[in-house]
């Protein structure tokens, strides 16, 4: 599953239809064996990259790799045998089994070994009791399991998921999650589209966040790291009398604001200022009740981004 150099390279690529542009000039690389989020609003690109990728459309110009092999007309058969992608809804056939609807892939994938791949593949998503039952009798979240299964069914390197946990309620969610796990850990590099940001941040190793451009790529904690300062909350039991002269000599403590909550601290490093402050709060008689890094979350990241690019389209 695995190969030599990043899994997908895009460089400067762009899709547009006709006069509408879904994505522009956007460059990122995926190693092997990483979980890549693609986050962005609607309308942001992210299908449509995820079907250029998939070789199911042509860019409009610049270039790709995907799981090893240049993205072109040429390269599309062996691209998309090395590949799957799971799409949004799962388009599968409601009066066939989940067996039969394997294997009316598995024919159309022209796999060897048909039966022993549909078993493995039900077994991975823990379905394989549920391989007569009509698709139409199963809950959406027991199907989007089939279509995962049937994703998995040609073994690809690179898994393509888009809005997996889409519609799901919280426990179906989860189970998909727990599949998602399961499949890094088996070395299955995977491309996720979502909305949901806490999935993303549980879940990925890296995310990019899409709005037609690439605002942003890196680990969740870059990202916060990039934006936002990092800051103490800071919890007392009253108010304190002079906060300027607690706060304001310390060393690493950059400023302060009091919040209803207590104060907050803006710090360079978080675990070296806490100690200090820590003693400078005793020092001045202060009923200490909590001294925590406050986290900003993958949400405060992809907010402060899609809000800057609406003000912009303001001015
Ligand atoms: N076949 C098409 N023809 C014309 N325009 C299209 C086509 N497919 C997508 N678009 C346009 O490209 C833009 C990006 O759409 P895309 O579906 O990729 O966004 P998305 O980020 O996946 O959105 P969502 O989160 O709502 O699924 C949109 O403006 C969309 O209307």
């Amino acid at each position: 599953m695995t190969g030599v150099g990043p899994a997908v390279v895009v460089e400067q690529l762009t899709k547009r239809f006709g006069e509408r542009t879904a994505f522009a000039d956007v460059s990122f690389e995926v190693g092997y064996g990483e979980v890549f989020g693609f986050l962005g609003p609607n309308g942001a690109g992210k299908t449509t990259t995820v079907r250029t990728l998939g070789t199911l459309i042509a860019p409009s110009s610049g270039s790709a790799v995907v799981a090893g092999m240049p993205l072109n007309a040429e390269n599309g058969p062996a691209i998309r045998a090395r590949i799957s992608i799971m799409p949004e809804s799962p388009g599968l056939y409601l009066r066939l089994t989940v067996v039969e609807n394997l294997q009316c892939f598995a024919g159309l994938y022209e796999l060897a070994d048909a039966r022993g791949r549909i078993e493995r593949a039900l077994r991975a998503v823990n379905l394989a009791d549920r391989a007569q039952d009509l698709c139409g009798s199963l809950s959406k979240g027991l199907r989007q399991r089939v279509a995962l299964a049937r994703a998995l069914l040609n073994d690809p390197a690179v898994l393509f998921l888009d809005e997996p946990t889409s519609g799901l309620d919280p426990v179906a969610a989860r189970e998909v999650h727990e599949l998602i796990t399961s499949l890094r850990a088996r070395g299955v590099t995977i491309f996720l589209t979502t909305h949901r940001l806490e999935e993303a941040e549980r879940l990925c190793d890296r995310v990019a966040i899409l709005n037609t451009t690439l605002r942003l790529v890196g680990k969740p904690d870059e990202l916060r790291e990039r934006l936002f300062t990092k800051k103490l909350d800071v919890r007392v039991r009253t108010p304190l009398d002079d906060p300027g002269q607690v706060f304001g000599a310390l060393p690493g403590v950059q400023g302060w604001d009091q919040v209803s909550s207590g104060y907050l601290l803006a710090v360079s490093d978080p675990d070296l200022a806490a100690p200090a402050v820590a003693r400078a709060l005793v020092g001045a008689d202060a009923d200490i009740l909590s001294i925590a890094e406050s986290r900003h979350s993958l949400e405060d990241v992809y907010l402060e981004l899609i809000d800057e690019d609406v003000e912009a389209r303001r001015r």
